[in-house]
């Protein structure tokens, strides 16, 4: 598989695989006294016959260049990452929803955006590149089995700067 170079996070690239979660532009709301801007309802939740559950992730950062090994998905929910620290962090997607994985597409977040992935979009675990990766994760709880790997028999590697 040929190698892949990051890309900035966009909604409109991202669209396919899921939701940017961030404070930009005029917020849909003003809230508490005009002291809060809303921006409402921005993620596609689906949780099916589950819950929603919130859970901290800790996770180890990694380095670039970085070898993808191996892609995951949930067919039966979707799976947000809610950065809790400023940095930025790597956000890997597969096109398609086939059993084997189409393109595969890297993205590096800007600090304070979040990502909501669609049920079965085809993923990367959770890829931090700054300590601490903190991380707040709204997922399915539930009944089910709600994960699926492929591991790529010729791992591609992901290049670019650290953000
Ligand atoms: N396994 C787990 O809870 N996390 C993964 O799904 C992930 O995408 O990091
Ligand atoms: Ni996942």
């Amino acid at each position: 598989m040929t190698d892949i170079v990051i890309e900035p996070l966009t909604l409109d690239a991202f669209a396919p695989f899921g939701d940017v979660l961030e404070a930009s532009g005029p917020p849909d709301r003003l809230i508490n006294q005009g002291l809060c801007g809303r921006f409402h309802d921005r993620a596609r939740l689906d949780f099916g016959k589950g819950r929603a559950g919130i859970s901290v992730f800790d996770a180890e950062p990694r380095a670039l260049p970085y070898r993808l090994d191996m892609v995951e998905r949930h067919p039966l929910g979707s799976q947000a990452f809610l950065p809790m620290t400023q940095h930025p962090f790597l956000v890997i997607v597969a096109e398609g929803r086939d059993s084997t994985p189409g393109r595969v597409r890297a993205f590096l977040t800007a600090p304070s955006q979040g990502i909501n992935l669609l049920r079965n979009t085809w993923h990367g675990v959770l890829t931090p590149l700054h300590a601490p990766g903190l991380f707040a994760v709204v997922d399915r709880i539930g009944e089910g089995a709600n994960l699926e790997e492929f591991r790529f028999p010729e791992p591609p590697t992901i290049y670019g700067s650290l953000g």
